[in-house]
C-alpha cells in the first residue's frame, strides 16, 4: 500500500508513503537538464527540465517512483494491482512505456494544465523495462500548487480525473474512492452534538469524538479516507520547519508498522519511506521505517546544467540524539 499528498502553506509540498515488503534499491535522484532520456517509441530527449524523485537507477536509467521537477510539479506512482492494463503501441500516438511516464511528464510539463494537453496525444503502453523489470501495475497523481489530477489506464483507455482532495491511495479506482467519502461525511474535528435521540442522556467523555467513525485498518480504501480527513483539516504555521514537519504527521496517520500486514507468512508489508518534496524549492525530504530523522537533497545545490545522473543512497540508520 502507498498513499500520496499534496500539502500548501507558503510554499508547495507533495509526498508519498512507499509501502513495500522490500525495497528495490531506491535513491534519491537528481537528472539535470542535460541528461539524456532515450524514450522506447519517441525520440531522443537532449535537453529539459531537471527534477528529483526517488528512483531505482538501473543501467544508469532513473525508474522514479515519484518525482517534482524545477518547475513544481509533482508525480507519483502508487500501485493499481488488478485495475491497470495499458494500452498497445499505435502509430501517430505519442507512445510511452509505462517506466517512462513520470520522466515523459516532468520532462516536458511545467503544470498541470500541461500535463493534461501532454495526456491527450500519449498512448500509456505496456512495454516492460526489462525481463528482469517487467510493468509495474500503476496509477499516478501528478499536482502543482493549483490543482491535481489523477491517471488511471484501465480496460476501457485511459482516464485524467480532477482530483480536490489531492490524495491517492490504491485500489479500488479514483472515481469509487471519491465516491466513498460520502461515507465519513458525519466525520467532523469538532465535538458531535447528540442526533441520536434527544430523550437520552448522550455526552462527549471524551475529545476526539466528532472523528469516530474514521477508518483505522490500513486497507487501502480505509486510508484513503484517513489521510483525506486529516490533510483537509491539517494546520501549521508557514515556516518550512513547520509545513515539513506537518507534512510528516499527515503521512504519519497511514503509515504501515512491521507486523500489522502480512503478505505472505512471515513476511510483512511497511512504510519502507515517506518523502516531502518542496515542490517550489526543490527540495526532498525523507524519512525510512528505520531512520526517523528527516534528511533533505536539494536540487539547487547540484548542477542542473549537467548530464550525469546524481544519486543518493537512503540513508537507513536510525539517528538518535542522546542529550546527557
Ligand atoms: C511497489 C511500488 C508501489 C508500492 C505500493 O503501491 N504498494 C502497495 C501494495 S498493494 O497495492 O496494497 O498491494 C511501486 C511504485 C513505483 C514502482 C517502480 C517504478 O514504476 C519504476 C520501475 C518500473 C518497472 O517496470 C518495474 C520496476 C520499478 C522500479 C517499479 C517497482 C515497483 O512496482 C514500484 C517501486
Amino acid at each position: 500500500m502507498c498513499t500520496a499528498a499534496t500539502y500548501k502553506t507558503k510554499d508547495f509540498y507533495f509526498g508519498r508513503t512507499l509501502d513495500y515488503e522490500f525495497s528495490y534499491g531506491d535513491e534519491v535522484t537528481v537528472t539535470p537538464r542535460n541528461f539524456c532520456f532515450r524514450f522506447r517509441h519517441m525520440s531522443e530527449v537532449k535537453t529539459h527540465y531537471a527534477m528529483i524523485g526517488m528512483a531505482y537507477v538501473a543501467d544508469d536509467y532513473p525508474l522514479y517512483y515519484d518525482a517534482v521537477n524545477e518547475k513544481g510539479l509533482g508525480m507519483a506512482g502508487l500501485n493499481f494491482v488488478g485495475n491497470a492494463k495499458y494500452q498497445d503501441v499505435q502509430a501517430g500516438r505519442e507512445n510511452v512505456a509505462q517506466f517512462e511516464f513520470i520522466p515523459w511528464i516532468l520532462s516536458q510539463c511545467a503544470t498541470v494544465l500541461e500535463a493534461r494537453k501532454v495526456l491527450e496525444k500519449m498512448n500509456l503502453v505496456g512495454t516492460p523495462y526489462s525481463e528482469k523489470l517487467p510493468c509495474a501495475s500503476l496509477h499516478w497523481m501528478i499536482a502543482d500548487k493549483d490543482a491535481a489530477i489523477v491517471v488511471e489506464c484501465v480496460e476501457d483507455g485511459l482516464h485524467v480525473y480532477d482530483n480536490p482532495v489531492g490524495v491517492l491511495t490504491n485500489n479500488p479506482p479514483f472515481p469509487v474512492q471519491m465516491f466513498m467519502l460520502n461515507n465519513y461525511m458525519h466525520v467532523s474535528p469538532s465535538q458531535p452534538e447528540n442526533h441520536f435521540a434527544k430523550e437520552l442522556p448522550l455526552a462527549t467523555y471524551s475529545r476526539g469524538m466528532g472523528g469516530l467513525g474514521l477508518p483505522g485498518d490500513l486497507s487501502s480504501a480505509s486510508r484513503f479516507a484517513k489521510v483525506a480527513f486529516t490533510k483537509m483539516h491539517a494546520i501549521s504555521g508557514e515556516s518550512e520547519a513547520e509545513s515539513v514537519s506537518q507534512f510528516f504527521h499527515i503521512l504519519g496517520s497511514v503509515e504501515q508498522q512491521r507486523g500489522c500486514c502480512e503478505v505472505e507468512p512471515g513476511k510483512y508489508e511497511i512504510t519502507i519511506y515517506t518523502s516531502c518534496v518542496n515542490a517550489d524549492k526543490g527540495i526532498y525530504y525523507y524519512t525510512t521505517y528505520e531512520n526517523h530523522q528527516i534528511q533533505a537533497v536539494d536540487m539547487h545545490r547540484e548542477n542542473l546544467d549537467g548530464d550525469t545522473l546524481r544519486r543518493y543512497p537512503l540513508i537507513n540508520e536510525e539517528q538518535i540524539r542522546v542529550v546527557n
